[in-house]
């Protein structure tokens, strides 16, 4: 197994370990020059054995098959050149959020902590398709251009950083504001201004 083959089963356990994603559900990709290596399909993220790869167009180049969200992956690959990572899961604060009525389609949480804007900024809700469902894909890819993390309608965050690392931040950080969200829900709370968030960005 590769280093970087190493990272992703490391992180798949990580995740699983701290509950961050249960059953089979969830999915890691790592980029590898022009091919992709990703968490195959209907596995456990916490008993990765080996991986599925990808060329960046799609092709099965080798390993079993790959997770379903693949073309939901392939997608942040080509909208952001500078990815090398993503990963999904289904959060259980952050799956929550994606379940609430009116929530705004451009931005699911507001900007309650200063980690939330730095490590995610913003997080826009993709419409309810079933998991796997490629059509999808296009308007993941449009998002992705603008946006380095989505939430998935009734379903969970995904998550793209320029290394396994910086997309596990992305993902955790949601979970954690989205916690602290539903925590708060029914309270008045004072998210950090635009000038604040702004500056974190800067
Ligand atoms: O999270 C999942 C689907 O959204 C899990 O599916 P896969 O096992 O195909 O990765
Ligand atoms: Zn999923």
């Amino acid at each position: 197994m590769t280093d970087l083959a190493r990272q992703v089963v490391d992180l798949g356990a990580s995740l699983f370990a701290r509950g961050l994603t249960a059953g089979r559900t969830g999915n890691i990709s790592v980029r590898d020059g022009d091919r992709v290596l990703l968490t195959p399909t209907g596995v456990s993220l916490g008993a990765l054995a080996e991986l599925s790869v990808l060329d960046t167009g799609g092709r099965h180049l080798g390993g079993p098959p790959p997770t379903k969200e693949a073309f939901l992956h392939l997608a942040f690959y080509r909208a952001r050149p500078q990815t090398s990572a993503v990963v999904h899961t289904h959060s259980t604060h952050s799956a929550a959020v994606s379940c609430l009525a009116g929530l705004d389609p451009s931005n699911a949480l507001p900007p309650l902590t200063a980690y939330y804007a730095m490590r995610v900024g913003s997080l826009p809700l993709l419409p309810y398709h079933a998991p796997g469902d490629t059509s999808l894909g296009a308007l993941a890819e449009e998002e992705a251009r603008e946006h380095h993390a989505l939430l998935l309608a009734n379903h969970g965050p995904i998550a793209a950083g320029g290394d396994l690392a910086a997309a596990a931040d992305a993902v955790e950080e949601i979970e954690e504001t989205a916690r602290i969200f539903l925590l708060l829900r029914n309270t008045e709370t004072a998210p950090l201004t635009p000038d604040q968030v702004a500056a974190l960005r800067a």
